[in-house]
């Protein structure tokens, strides 16, 4: 068994020298890392051309974006391959391809995306994937309700729930989306003018019973094998395609939670546009990412039922008109978690450059307020939003 050990660029084309199972391995030459995110180490592994050819991803003890202060379990990275290897069963078109996994090492080998980007960017420069939100739906039907109950032995299910515990990752989010905001955290980043609005959320006890319920769904309720952090920053695109990467929070939990995570990080740069565009282009990206929304239900909600009925393996589950009931509360939860994503991103420690590259001050600390309204109110509302059009009217009514 390996002993653990931070990469080097040159350990890391060392490594991928021996498991990138690559027909001719010496022509991996240097290693770039390019990690952007908030946790781990990213290394394109390139050849003598300069081409990157494989990604070697590896975990830190700690949480990247903060240092050794806060200690972070390496296990994160058995949890993340083992998520990633587990949805490319049921979607290969739409899950990066890890290939080796060296757990003690908490290292994976994966495919290298280099010719798609990452969806977030592009939104943020104003350009549109009209086939993503569709494909983005497909891959969520097709993992979730393969990895649940609908579709596995029930002793298959209950082994796989204990395969994907993933404690110390599920407290980030316990801690990120459903304390932080809601209390005062010295976590929490906000703009001085907007503490009137986030003190409201502290004071608002109908809105802490409505987050408090969102947080006992995701502790609680072992649906599927969510993604975990589907935002729109673990999705790369090109004009034809879409992968999901980044599956380091993944554990069985509510659907609703990963659907909720896409729709937050859409509407977080509906929010966003009027800061980043021109007033033409923001207005044309508002539509597309409201469309987008209906789009990515739409496909997920379709989806899941044509499942549902052709293949659903439980007696009691596949009894006519439960799959819809069923997806009636994942919608209202989508809704909830939705509105939780657009809290956590504003007002806790984690934010996204649909906002945070915004560069007039009042400009952004607008966007920011209209982010937390949505959310408030979409929280509060799940409840009462039948389907995918009224969401986007309700949408449309906070200003
Ligand atoms: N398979 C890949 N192919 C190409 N680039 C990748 C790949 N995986 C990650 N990256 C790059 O590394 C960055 C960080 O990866 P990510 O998995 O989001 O890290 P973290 O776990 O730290 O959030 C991505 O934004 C992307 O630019
Ligand atoms: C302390 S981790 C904060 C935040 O970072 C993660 O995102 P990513 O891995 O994509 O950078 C996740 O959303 C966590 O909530």
């Amino acid at each position: 068994m390996s002993q653990y050990r931070t990469f080097t660029a040159t350990d890391a084309v060392e490594y991928a020298r021996q498991f990138s199972g690559l027909e001719n391995p010496q022509q991996l030459t240097q290693a770039l890392e390019v990690g952007d995110g908030n946790l781990n180490l990213v290394f394109k592994i390139l050849d003598q051309q300069g081409k990157s050819r494989v990604i070697v991803k590896q975990a830190l003890p700690y949480v990247r974006c903060v240092g050794e202060s806060w200690p972070l379990t390496l296990d994160r990275a058995r949890l993340e391959a083992e998520t990633l290897i587990e949805h490319y069963k049921y979607s290969p078109e739409h899950t990066v391809h890890v290939t080796h996994l060296d757990a003690s090492l908490a290292v994976m080998v994966m495919e290298d995306l280099s010719e798609y980007k990452i969806w977030r960017g592009e939104l943020v420069a104003g350009k549109s994937y009209p086939q993503a939100a569709r494909q983005l739906g497909h891959y969520l039907a097709s993992v979730l309700f393969s990895t649940s109950d609908f579709a596995l032995h029930p002793h298959e299910k209950k082994a796989q729930v204990a395969r994907f515990i993933n404690t110390e990752m599920c407290e980030i989010t316990e801690d990120l989306f459903f304390n932080d905001p809601y209390i005062e955290h010295p976590r929490n980043d906000y703009p001085p003018a907007l503490e009137p609005l986030v003190a409201s959320l502290r004071e608002d006890a109908e809105l802490r019973i409505a987050v408090a319920e969102l947080k006992h769904r995701f502790l609680t309720h072992a649906e599927a094998l969510l993604h975990g952090d589907i935002h729109t920053g673990s999705v790369f695109v090109t004009d034809s395609g879409l992968k999901a990467i980044d599956a380091e929070f993944g554990y069985y939990g509510p659907m609703g939670f990963d659907l909720g995570t896409a729709m937050g990080n859409l509407l977080l740069n509906y929010c966003g546009v009027p800061g980043l565009l021109a007033p033409r282009e923001a207005a044309e990206a508002r539509d597309q990412r409201l469309a987008e929304i209906i789009t990515l239900w739409q496909t997920f909600s379709d989806e899941f039922l044509t499942r549902s009925e052709q293949s659903t393996r439980d007696v009691a589950l596949a009894v006519p008109g439960y799959a819809q009931k069923f997806l009636q509360k994942v919608w209202c939860d989508a809704i909830g978690f939705c509105g939780t994503e657009l809290i956590r991103r504003t007002v806790g420690m984690s934010h996204v450059a649909d906002i945070s590259n915004i560069a007039d001050d009042m400009m952004r600390t607008d966007c920011l307020r209209h982010a937390i309204t949505l959310g408030r109110t979409l929280i509060l509302a799940a409840g009462h939003i039948s389907d995918a059009e009224s969401l986007v009217a309700r949408i449309r009514q906070v200003a």
